[in-house]
């Protein structure tokens, strides 16, 4: 009998995602006074897909916000790929970025009293990308505000309202109509509803998830709140001093963190609907370093409950972890279940007092 060749069909190209982020590195000002803020990030959100961006303070997390757009200032100096629906951000023309600006991608800013104009009416505010970004007509633009204003749930004749006519929340949701003002693929939101209380905060997240699923966005949603972001996207990458050192499906990262930093952050916050003590919220002694001063080897160990003596000197990249999770973290193996935090995996040797 012959055997005979099985021809494998050639499989369907996958389209590429959404946005896929490829060694970004942003450093502000040069010389020894250089602050490396964002320090080699990888990240891929596809369409309908929400990814949380977490970690404390000073890691990056805004800057890489604004990179993605190029809306940092002068002072900074960016490398590597941010690719938009395959196109490169980093390297188009200014005529091509302005239209992908609000087209292609938008943000959502934190703080909407300070984003919006006080002296001007937000109807008015929201008409403004989509006149500058097509050949509609004045009163045609001031009636798609309306229509975005009752998408995110307030009545069109607020379109009349100044901003300080609003409440906090009713604000967010006029920046979230802004941001959808030009139909973009991709919105940022970069932490949308801190300053609002917890009520209104829950109703934005869920318009959020509403308008994403409807409407078959990309969302990066960036956070100092690990609970929220576990609680509305489906992956999430903490960063720590302008890196990623763990991502994965955002449940797991959240309940089971395999990088000692992810787990001490997710312990840094309350488990809705468990007030038990093992849940008890912990902080996370010391300070993130200095991103122009950085300590050598993982720049999380002198902060690690579980750093070994190689951890001061040893870098470390993101590894596979098992189950679709990828690790930043010496005690980490491929496939290891458990965590190598403070309840889990191996000897530890502390290198820091
Ligand atoms: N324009 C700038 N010039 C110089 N350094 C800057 C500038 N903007 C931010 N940085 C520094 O870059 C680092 C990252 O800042 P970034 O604002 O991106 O962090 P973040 O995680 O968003 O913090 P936060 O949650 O407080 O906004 C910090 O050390 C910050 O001081």
């Amino acid at each position: 009998m012959t055997a005979v060749k099985q021809e494998s069909a050639p499989s369907p190209k996958a389209p590429p995602p959404l946005l896929d982020v490829r060694d970004l590195r942003v450093t502000y000002g040069s010389g020894p006074s250089a602050v490396p803020a964002v320090r080699g990030v990888d990240l891929r959100v596809e369409a309908g897909r929400k990814l949380g961006v977490a970690g404390e303070s000073g890691c990056g997390k805004s800057t890489l916000a604004l990179a993605l757009l190029r809306l940092l200032p002068p002072s900074a100096t960016l490398s590597g790929e941010i690719l938009l629906d395959g196109e490169d951000v980093l390297t188009m023309k200014w005529g091509r970025l302005r239209a992908v600006r609000w087209a292609g991608a938008s943000i959502v800013f934190q703080g909407a009293m300070h984003s919006l104009n006080a002296v001007h009416r937000i109807g008015d505010q929201i008409a403004e990308p989509i006149l500058l970004h097509s050949r509609t007509a004045p009163a045609a633009a001031r009636r798609r505000a309306g229509e975005l204003l009752e998408q995110v749930g307030l009545p069109a004749a607020r379109a009349d309202a100044y901003p300080h006519e609003l409440s906090g929340g009713q604000r967010q949701r006029v920046m979230i109509a802004m941001a959808l003002a030009c139909d973009p693929r991709l919105i940022v939101a970069d932490e949308p509803t801190t300053a609002l209380d917890v009520m209104i905060q829950a109703q934005i997240l869920r318009l959020i998830e509403q308008l994403v699923a409807d409407q078959d966005l990309g969302l990066i949603m960036i956070s100092h709140d690990l609970a929220v972001l576990s609680d509305t996207c489906d992956r999430l990458a903490v960063m720590y001093a302008g890196r990623v050192v763990e991502e994965g499906p955002a449940k797991q990262v959240y309940e089971h963190a395999r990088h000692p930093y992810g787990h001490a952050l997710s312990a840094a916050f309350p488990r809705i609907g468990d007030l038990s003590s093992r849940h008890a919220p912990r902080g996370l002694p010391g300070d993130p370093p200095d991103p122009a001063a950085l300590p050598s080897g993982c720049t999380f160990h002198p902060r690690c409950p579980v750093a070994l003596k190689s951890c001061a000197t040893e870098d470390q990249e993101l590894r596979d972890a098992g189950r679709d999770r990828r690790a930043a973290c010496a005690l980490v193996e491929p496939g290891a279940l458990g965590t190598p935090g403070p309840h889990g995996g191996g000897e530890s040797t502390r290198s820091t007092p």
